[in-house]
């Protein structure tokens, strides 16, 4: 398969440890193709910065041209420019181009040895013709502050600088938290855009190499979204990948060394938290939110491996289930009202028990707490309205929805009983905002969570595509169609059953893993 091409736009760094070779290392490390188009030339090392050169206008511009015809990009990241007329010719190359990719701006000023490479003092308006231009742009807190001219001494500083690079242009920012520390020990950082707001949270890594971490972020950034990540994805990726690269960084000169190349960033202790709206981080970036109190953990399933998992939307289908032997299931009703539902969610309560199977209830919780089911099943929107607090009291599990590397993260927040990820293939059961996943990321989202939560693929899956789903190492497999559209109920059973099994070997090497 082809890589997809990323361009960097960006300074040489002689070290190696910044600007485009940084940016190329960590291309070529996460499967993509670099192209680099060279905006200056600084003699740099650890230590210190002895000069600057930038290229001429003719060559800047030559190579992008050069590249337009022949090289595309599917992103493309931004670093150093060297002043206002380039800032100037690459708006206008950008505006002149039917160009759809993410570009994101690292809107570089200072290097980690303190030395300025661009611009000067002061509130710094020169990148505002681009701002409107690209994606995201990426700030520390020290070029927040010099961006807009405000001093950044708190979280809530840093909201405040943020919306006003919004209502200068900017489509989105991602205020990085490596420079400033309003949470001790945590580096956290904020997206906004301008449709709403997320943090992402980690340990601050206690090391001094931390050149080029800003060109290794951007450039990260740039390599998900070509991989066809969407930007919250993306994001949380590349909060993964740089802790990675600066636990596993080294000293190579005098100063800060480079960040660590670590390929797809895959243990769980690298991921960002996603703090829940209404924490006290969110408060202190000055966000309100549902969730102000301590998330209480749900009451575990009873096994790690939920098996086989019919979804169905009556009694009738309960029932045949159970009488085949399915001993975990979902009734999933869809537009009744309360008092509609109640019969039939505390009829499917009462069978689950007799039965002893696990029986969850799709979004009516408050009927399943008061008829005493299994668990419930929430998607993401369905969480923010419920009352955690109570099906968690109540000792009911809670299966929560998720679409990604973000929507993983915050669900694992809520610290629920099982974690479903979704669309796994494409489905005509249900209108899906989101790209099918397929087995590839399906394999990546089980490893990260493997022994931490229960895992439950759905989406498209039949008895043909069973056996591959379950060679992940997915310990669950939801269904709908390819049980209620089944010619044979019993024949289609035993095909995801025996489907099942022949992933057990896989499953088995995940879990000791
Ligand atoms: C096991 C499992 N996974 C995902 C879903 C989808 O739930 P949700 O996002 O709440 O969407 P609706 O089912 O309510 O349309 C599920 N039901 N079960
Ligand atoms: C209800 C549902 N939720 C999904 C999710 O990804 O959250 S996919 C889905 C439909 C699954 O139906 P089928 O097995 O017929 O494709
Ligand atoms: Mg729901």
């Amino acid at each position: 398969m082809s890589k997809p091409i990323v361009w960097t736009i960006a300074g040489s760094d002689c070290g190696g440890g910044a600007g485009l070779q940084a940016d190329l290392h960590t291309l070529a490390d996460l499967g993509c193709h670099g192209c680099s188009v060279v905006t200056s030339v600084t003699a740099q090392s650890s230590v210190e910065v002895t000069a600057v050169e930038r290229v001429g206008d003719s060559v800047f511009l030559a190579q992008l041209d050069t590249l337009w015809r022949d090289l595309p990009p599917v992103a493309i990241k931004v670093g150093l420019l060297a002043d206002d007329v380039q800032i100037r010719l690459l708006a206008e190359w950008l505006s002149e181009r039917p160009l759809k990719v993410p570009v994101i701006l690292d809107p570089v000023l200072i290097a980690s040895c303190g030395d300025r490479l661009s611009g000067s003092d002061g509130a710094d308006s020169r990148f505002d013709p681009l701002l409107p231009l690209v994606t995201l742009v990426t700030p520390n807190g020290d070029e927040l502050a010099a961006l807009t001219g405000r001093p950044i001494h708190c979280a809530a500083d840093v909201t405040q600088a943020s919306r006003q690079l919004l209502a200068r242009g900017a489509r989105a920012v991602l205020a990085k938290g490596g420079h400033f520390e309003p949470f001790s020990g945590r580096c956290v950082d904020l997206y906004l855009d301008g449709c709403g707001h997320f943090l992402l949270d980690g340990p601050r890594i206690d090391t001094r190499n931390t050149h080029g971490s800003g060109c290794t972020l951007s450039s990260a950034l740039a390599a998900f979204l070509a991989l066809g990540y969407p930007m919250e994805d993306a994001l949380v990726l590349t909060r993964a990948y740089l802790h990675a690269g600066l636990k596993q960084s080294a000293r190579l000169g005098q100063g800060p060394g480079p960040l660590a190349r670590t390929g797809w960033p895959q243990k769980f202790e690298a991921f960002p938290a996603v703090p829940l709206p209404g924490s006290a981080m969110e408060q202190a970036f000055g966000f309100d939110g549902p969730y102000g109190e301590a998330i209480v953990p749900f009451v575990p399933c009873d096994t790690q491996e939920l098996g086989l998992y019919p979804v169905v939307d009556s009694l009738e289908w309960l029932e045949r289930l159970l009488a085949q032997g399915v001993r975990t299931l979902q009734l999933r009703i869809k537009d009744l009202t309360l008092e509609q539902a109640e019969p039939l969610v505390a009829k499917a309560a009462a069978m689950g028990r007799r039965c002893g199977a696990r029986l969850f209830i799709n979004d009516y919780w408050q009927l399943a707490v008061k008829h005493g089911a299994y668990g419930v099943h929430l998607g993401q929107e369905d969480v923010v309205a419920a009352d955690l607090g109570a099906i968690a009291e109540a000792g009911l599990r809670l299966g929560l929805s998720t679409h990604g590397y973000f929507e993983i993260m915050r669900a694992v927040a809520l610290a629920p009983s099982y974690i479903a990820l979704g669309h796994i293939f494409p489905t005509t059961t249900k209108q899906m905002p989101s790209q099918p996943q397929g087995l590839e990321r399906l394999a990546r989202y089980h490893k990260l969570l493997a022994g931490r939560w229960p895992t439950v693929a759905i989406g498209g899956i039949d008895q043909q595509r069973a056996s591959s789903v379950a060679a992940t190492g997915v310990g669950g497999i939801a269904v709908v169609r390819a049980v209620t559209q089944a010619a044979d109920l019993t024949r289609a059973l035993e095909q995801l059953w025996s489907a099942f099994e022949s992933g057990q070997g896989a499953r088995e090497a995940a879990h000791a893993q």
